[in-house]
């Protein structure tokens, strides 16, 4: 079963792939979010997981574009307790680093830890743990990586901070993609939804009362621009619900007064199984 992620082994992508699909998954790593995507969309991998939300560093509002363009389907989402750690080859002390390297998402996280350090310039590369294998392969001084404990132990480095993000407490949420929607054998207690308004006085505050009258508890909304009709957005949103009913219900509300919706997961809950091992409800699927 081939599952795609970006990143190489080490990464916390491959770590969820792992902790979702088990070992003897074939985890397929690409480079870009986007060729992650593309890869599930024409039937390359049947699988995909994608982060899309940290604790600190907030949304990684590409990837809900991606998901809408390429038109897949979250089935699952999973929560990975992230601790960063500052690593570099054996013998660099931090006062030899010119440069950090890391995955944006990453250097976000623990943007806070390097104002002690502003000789040390961030910069944004492809994933965590390609960092750490590069400053091995290439026994590349005065550079250093953030990354997984694991990386640092698979590629040999030394770690010379440890849990570097800015609060202890950090997650990354993750979610599980695959092409198309496909009957579920549970029910289904959160969705991933883009709502369109129209863009008049009033419209979101009214989109908003029309979802709490219906009890959705919204744990995330984030607008987006609609690219083809500049100034007009369109709002993704998470919503956590009691009953399956009441989701219903308020989808039918939404449409009845204009609003346009396109769903993009029906999928269980899992914050509060957040760093547990599970399997995913993958079955009938
Ligand atoms: O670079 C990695 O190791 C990743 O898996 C990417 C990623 C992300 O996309 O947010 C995953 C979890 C952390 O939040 C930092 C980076």
């Amino acid at each position: 079963m081939k599952i795609a992620i970006q990143g190489i082994p080490g990464s916390f992508h491959h770590q969820v792939a792992l902790n979702c699909f088990g070992n003897d998954a074939e985890i397929v790593g690409f480079r870009t979010f986007e060729e992650v995507a593309k890869s599930v969309a024409n039937g390359h991998c049947p699988y995909a997981v994608m982060a899309i939300e940290n604790s600190i560093a907030g949304a990684i509002l590409p990837n809900y574009e991606l998901i809408d363009r390429y038109g897949l389907w979250i089935m699952d989402e999973y929560y990975l307790p992230i601790s960063h750690n500052l690593m570099a080859l054996p013998g660099q002390r931090i006062e030899d680093l010119t440069e950090v390297r890391s995955h944006p998402m990453a250097l976000l996280q623990c943007k806070k830890f390097f104002q002690d350090y502003p000789k040390i310039s961030l910069i944004d590369d492809v994933d965590t743990a390609s960092v750490a294998q590069r400053i091995g392969e290439e026994s590349l001084v005065g550079i250093g990586a953030i990354a997984s404990k694991t990386a640092a132990a698979i590629y040999q480095l030394e770690i010379l901070a440890a849990d570097i993000q800015t609060v202890k407490n950090n997650f990354t949420r993750f979610i599980l993609l695959c092409s198309e929607r496909k009957p579920a054998d549970f029910l289904p207690n959160k969705a991933s939804l883009k709502l369109t308004i129209s863009n008049e006085k009033g419209s979101l505050a009214h989109l908003l009362t029309l979802l709490s009258a219906h009890d959705l508890d919204l744990s995330k909304i984030q607008s987006i621009p609609v690219i083809d009709e500049p100034w007009n957005y369109s709002f993704f949103i998470d919503t956590v619900f009691d009953t399956y009913e009441n989701y219903q219900s308020a989808l039918a509300a939404v449409r009845a007064h204009g609003g346009g919706i396109k769903i993009f997961g029906e999928y269980r809950s899992r914050k509060e199984e957040a760093g547990i091992v599970f399997q995913p409800n993958i079955a009938s699927r």
